[in-house]
């Protein structure tokens, strides 16, 4: 099995702003995340957060407002047209949301895949799997599903399918939009153990999600809160995470308790450690 080489991911104050007829709507609004290659990671936070939107300029899909983002070799702000056709198409795979979104419907399991492949021009041909190997790859090595159709899939093996088929180019990037909703507890498990034996075989993986055990399974969690890096977990413990400009988002939790507006005083203490203590309010 040819093993792909992870690709690193880095976003230096991104900003993504969609313009809209008479107004705008800030997206992002200065992530700052670095993800090494092999690293699998989950993108959590609030509805209209700015996960997805993070998730579609990795893909290329969209192009930053201002800021920084590379993606392996592709500085993303700057690459034409030309060039983020060649990075979707070669080192990027992505899953979107609904798996039937990813596949073609009159082609068998198999046949998906070869067609994901098609375009890949000969000098990477030799880098790729057999159809039946990416399948294998995501635990989809029965013959039947090879010359099933989509529909003819279990959910669980249809998302499973748009795995294989986002994997057939062999990517160093793996990008997933909830690939884990609408799966009873079954499927999403082997969904979550499809993505582990991409990231296992070196692959970057990088879900949105809103399922704390695909964060958990992932093992490193970025929330993503008003277009910004809040949060970060790894492993179960939990960080709230320095922006370049000092901006430090408080835990939902103490949120709760100190009110926007609140004046804290903020002091390092003799041990190394910082108090923060509230003092009425601006
Ligand atoms: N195509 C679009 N046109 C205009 N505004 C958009 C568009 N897509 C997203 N937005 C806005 O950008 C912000 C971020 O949206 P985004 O979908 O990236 O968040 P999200 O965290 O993925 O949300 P969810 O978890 O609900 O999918 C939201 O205010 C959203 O309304």
């Amino acid at each position: 099995m040819t093993d792909s080489k992870g690709i690193r991911v880095t976003c230096r104050g991104l900003v993504y702003i969609y313009r809209l007829e008479g107004y705008d709507v800030v997206a992002l609004s200065g992530v700052d995340l670095d993800i090494e290659p092999g690293e699998a990671v989950a993108l959590v936070g609030p509805s209209g957060s700015g996960k997805s939107t993070l998730l579609s300029l990795m893909a290329g899909l969209l192009q930053p407002s201002a800021g920084r983002l590379t993606v392996g070799e592709h500085d993303v702000a700057k690459a034409s047209d030309a060039e983020l056709q060649r990075m979707r198409g070669l080192d990027v795979g992505v899953v979107l949301q609904g798996a039937s979104r990813n596949l073609l419907p009159y082609l068998t399991a198999e046949k998906n895949i070869a067609f994901a492949q098609s375009d890949v021009p000969r000098h990477r041909r030799s880098e790729l799997l057999a159809p039946a190997d990416v399948l294998a790859l995501v635990g989809l090595d029965e013959s039947r599903i090879a010359r099933s159709k989509p529909a003819e899939l279990a959910p669980g093996e249809r998302q499973r399918l748009a795995v294989a088929v986002a994997m057939a180019t062999n990517p160093g990037l793996l990008l997933a939009d909830e690939p884990t909703s609408q799966l009873d507890h079954d499927a999403r498990d082997e969904v979550l153990a499809a993505f582990t034996a991409v990231n296992r075989a070196g692959t970057t993986v990088i879900a949105v999600t809103h399922d704390p055990d695909v964060g958990a399974i992932l093992g490193r969690t970025v929330t993503i809160r008003d277009g910004r890096v809040g949060a970060e977990g790894r492993h179960g413990q939990d960080f709230a995470v320095v922006a370049r400009d000092g901006a430090v988002h408080l835990p939902p939790d103490i949120l709760r308790e100190v009110v926007p507006g609140t004046l804290l005083r903020v002091e390092m203490l003799d041990d190394g450690s910082i108090r923060m203590e509230p003092a009425g309010t601006a």
